[in-house]
């Protein structure tokens, strides 16, 4: 028996299956969809096995038997390698990444290449020193101190081996803690009997004021400053005792009462209709679901996924990001109970490993998850949502570079059922293809109880400066939140910070401080009075003075959400403020925390980044202020007037929910463009229409197709002869049709010390396209990759 393996070596330049031995003793066990070992080259690697055949054209004596079996049950299905199949043509990746990527990250294998010392008599002296008293080293180590090339001679000599240890993370779900005694008594005898022991009395008289306590070990020496050796001796007497915690915890964190399905308005019923006549069918269909802010979108997926339970099949339900999880969950599960998982980036990796599980053992139905969530490994779908479908989150910026939207219509024709496309904004390109009939459109124009959409009113702030207001707050913002504070209705401020952020200025010379690794300013962080690159990580305390003219007049400028906090507090010290961004939200469960506070009417104001800006629905807002609509708007992106129009919408469509009408201020300083004047009526047609003209108009998505080469190289030259034989080869090999422009640099030329460039390719139709870019790929990765350069394809980047 042979086996067809994907190995994981991702640098090596050709990508196709290779062909193993199946060991006769494991000729029933190993599947399709297995995890194996197997020999490559020198080394043992991790594959997947995605076949299984009877002959093969390798000779005998050539063919390599599999070395380990890792799993005795497929972790993944023939649909699953089928997909991965073609995620590898649709996104250009290797077939590796697109299987890895649809697995939880406890069973994606990370490496440890250990080093093994087999002849310790013959080894040179900083080889020896690495050692130590060990039998083997980590090869990180060999790195670090410069010593591969000996590292080479000395795996020739046979002195020392390599081996790629599979490192598994996830499937430990206990550890080691430590628990005090209840018993005062005990402590203090064993005090007695210690008393020679200075240090552990220590602990002991420490321990006694932490009767019963369960504790990690590191927490214990944290506060007392002992060593383990002191830990032990004193639990080795009876003080305290080593116990195994689950650390597996419940995602869900707190009990939700049932919910039932709501009487459902006109149009929600011909909406659900619709949904549910295609599942009967049965095909493979796409629904955009355009609805305003607050028309009930989410009560159409909650009933829809009823519809599929019935017949018993599963479901699986996306949502953007991890902010939008904890209202969202909640809501599902209220009406669904036990049979939701839910995956998202919050959850550990081993909670997440545990929810897979739920999922591939049949234990729940349905999942609500982010982006990777769309893998999830059900085997009887019957309907794929995405809600919020135009969110960047959903197209994944590393390898695979997948779009979710693209993975969920192609599960959709894998099992003859619907999917949803949700949003109040839908993305250009969706919309697009609704109006051409590619995706049924159903629409909700109207709020689900009636309500009105707020009222906006759009505030100028070039003219409060001519007014001689320099506050943040424009005088009609200020007036509305005093309003609102004598009313007790609660409102929300939004701070758009999408592509800004505080920086360090000097006031003499203009120097803003930059990253030393990146060209882009270091951002101010306030709570630890530091700049940061929020691209390498680089961190520096704020100079005193300019680096470039040694002025004193250094300051920050730029408006973060705690400048904004402390304005707020000026001018309404009893204000009840609520922060939410990524300095609020770093602890697990924050989210839910503070959303839960704000719900409990025991803030006044929520005031926040992004992620405040979808999913709410809080009764008691009535006013949405946005502080700086147009920092969003003058990025490099041709998407950045789509981006700010959502934004906006999304926003405004948190007021008046409910009973109470809404008031919506957008502050801005370019009030007189299309983006935020069209954000004014809340509607999107008009805002459509004008946009479509203009991508038109300079040739842009959804008219046209782009492709995104990028090059980088820690020399300049490197970068920029690379960049330019891109260009040269993509005009020598694509038809005429296709626009090629550049090379050029990058909207950040330099990140991580690495210089960067780009060719963008725009097309209508280009058959040639995937193969003239898969050969482009085959010759990086044959020949450039040597040159230390770093070449990425992107079939539909969301920045350009
Ligand atoms: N048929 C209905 N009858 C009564 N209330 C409803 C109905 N449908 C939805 N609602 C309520 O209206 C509010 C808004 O609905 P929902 O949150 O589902 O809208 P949405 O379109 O998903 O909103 P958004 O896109 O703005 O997040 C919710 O409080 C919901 O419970
Ligand atoms: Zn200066
Ligand atoms: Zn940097």
């Amino acid at each position: 028996m042979i086996a067809e393996v994907i190995v994981d070596v991702s640098t090596y330049h050709v990508d196709r299956p290779f062909d193993y031995q199946v060991p006769a003793e494991w000729i029933n066990v190993i599947e399709a969809g297995c995890r194996v070992k197997v020999p490559f080259g020198a080394r043992n690697v991790l594959g997947f096995v995605i076949g299984l055949k009877k002959e093969t054209d390798i000779p005998l004596h050539k063919l390599k038997p599999i070395t380990q079996i890792l799993d005795m049950e497929p972790v993944l299905t023939e649909e699953m390698l089928q997909l991965a199949r073609w995620l590898k043509n649709h996104t250009i990746c290797y077939e590796i990444d697109a299987l890895q990527v649809m697995l939880p990250s406890a069973l994606r294998a990370k490496y440890e290449k250990i080093i093994k010392l087999q002849a310790p008599q013959s080894l040179p002296e900083e080889v020896q020193a690495i050692f130590g008293k060990r039998q083997q080293a980590n090869f990180k180590e060999f790195e670090r101190a410069g010593l591969l090339p000996l590292l080479k001679q000395l795996v020739a000599q046979e002195s020392v081996t390599i081996d790629n240890v599979v490192k598994q993370q996830g499937n430990v779900k206990e550890i080691r803690m430590v628990k005090i005694t209840e018993d005062q008594h005990l402590i203090e005898k064993v005090i007695e009997q210690s008393s020679r022991a200075v240090k552990q009395r220590l602990l002991l008289q420490w321990m006694c004021q932490h009767l019963g306590e369960v504790l990690s070990p590191q927490q214990i020496y944290d506060e007392t400053g002992v060593s383990s050796a002191v830990l032990e001796a004193v639990i080795a007497k009876g003080a305290a005792q080593f116990i195994r915690e689950e650390v597996y915890r419940d995602p869900f964190t707190k009990e939700v009462s049932r919910t039932h399905s709501l009487q459902l308005t006109e149009e929600q019923l011909v909406a659900l209709q619709a949904i549910t006549a295609a599942m009967e069918q049965p095909k493979g269909q796409t629904f955009l679901l355009h609805g305003v802010t607050g028309s009930g979108k989410t009560e159409i997926y909650l009933q829809s996924i009823q519809k599929v339970l019935e017949e018993g099949k599963e479901a699986i339900m996306l949502v953007p990001e991890i902010s939008l999880t904890p209202q969202m969950t909640e809501r599902f599960r209220s009406r669904f109970g036990e049979m939701v998982a839910v995956m998202h980036s919050g959850l550990s990796v081993g909670e997440k490993y545990d929810e897979w599980r739920k999922v591939q053992q049949g234990k729940v139905k349905v999942v609500v998850g982010a982006r990777s969530a769309i893998f999830a490994p059900f085997t009887n779908i019957g309907l794929i949502i995405l809600d919020e479908e135009h969110e960047s989150t959903y197209k994944q910026e590393d390898s695979p570079r997948y779009h979710a939207r693209d993975v969920a219509i192609w599960r959709s024709g894998f099992y003859q059922c619907p999917v949803i496309l949700g949003s109040a904004t839908p993305a250009l390109e969706s919309y697009a293809r609704a109006k051409k009939g590619v995706y049924t459109l159903l629409s909700l124009k109207h709020r689900a109880l009636h309500q009105t959409l707020p009222t906006v009113f759009i505030a100028d702030m070039r003219e409060e400066l001519r007014q001689g207001n320099r506050s943040m707050f424009s005088v009609s913002l200020i007036e509305a939140m005093r309003l609102r504070l004598e009313k007790k209705e609660q409102m929300v401020l939004f701070l758009n910070r999408r592509g800004y952020s505080s920086f360090v200025l000097c006031r003499d010379c203009g120097t803003v401080v930059q990253c030393p690794n990146c060209d882009i300013s270091l951002t101010y962080h306030r709570t630890t009075e530091k700049l940061k690159c929020h691209y390498c990580g680089y961190e520096e305390h704020i100079p005193q003075t300019c680096p470039q003219c040694q002025s004193d007049h250094i300051r920050y400028f730029g408006t973060g959400t705690q400048k904004v906090e402390e304005e707020i507090y000026k001018l309404f010290p009893e204000a009840r403020v609520l922060r939410m961004d990524v300095d609020t939200t770093r602890h697990k469960g924050a989210h839910e925390e503070i959303l839960q506070t704000f719900g409990e009417g025991q803030a006044d104001i929520l005031l926040g980044t992004q992620m405040i800006a979808k999913g709410l629905d809080f009764p008691n807002i009535t006013l949405v202020g946005v502080l700086s609509a147009d920092t969003s708007l003058h990025l490099p992106d041709y998407r950045a007037a789509e981006r700010t129009f959502q934004l906006l919408t999304q926003v405004s469509g948190r007021a008046g929910r409910h009973n109470k009408p809404g008031e919506v201020i957008i502050q801005t300083y370019t009030p007189e463009h299309y983006a935020i004047e069209l954000a004014k009526t809340q509607d999107y047609e008009p805002f459509y229409e004008r946009e479509m003209f203009l991508r038109r108009r300079s040739s842009y998505p959804p008219y046209y197709f782009v492709a995104l080469v990028q090059i980088s190289h820690e020399d300049v030259m490197m970068a920029a002869e690379y960049a330019g034989r891109v260009a040269d080869w993509l005009r020598g090999n694509l038809s005429n049709q296709a626009a090629i422009i550049g090379p050029t640099t990058a909207s950040i030329a330099r990140l991580q010390n690495r210089y960067r460039y780009q060719c963008l390719i725009k097309y209508k139709i280009e058959p040639n396209l995937i193969p003239v870019l898969q050969r482009l790929l085959a010759m990086y990765r044959a020949e450039w990759i040597k040159q230390g350069i770093l070449m990425t394809v992107d079939l539909d980047p969301s920045t350009i």
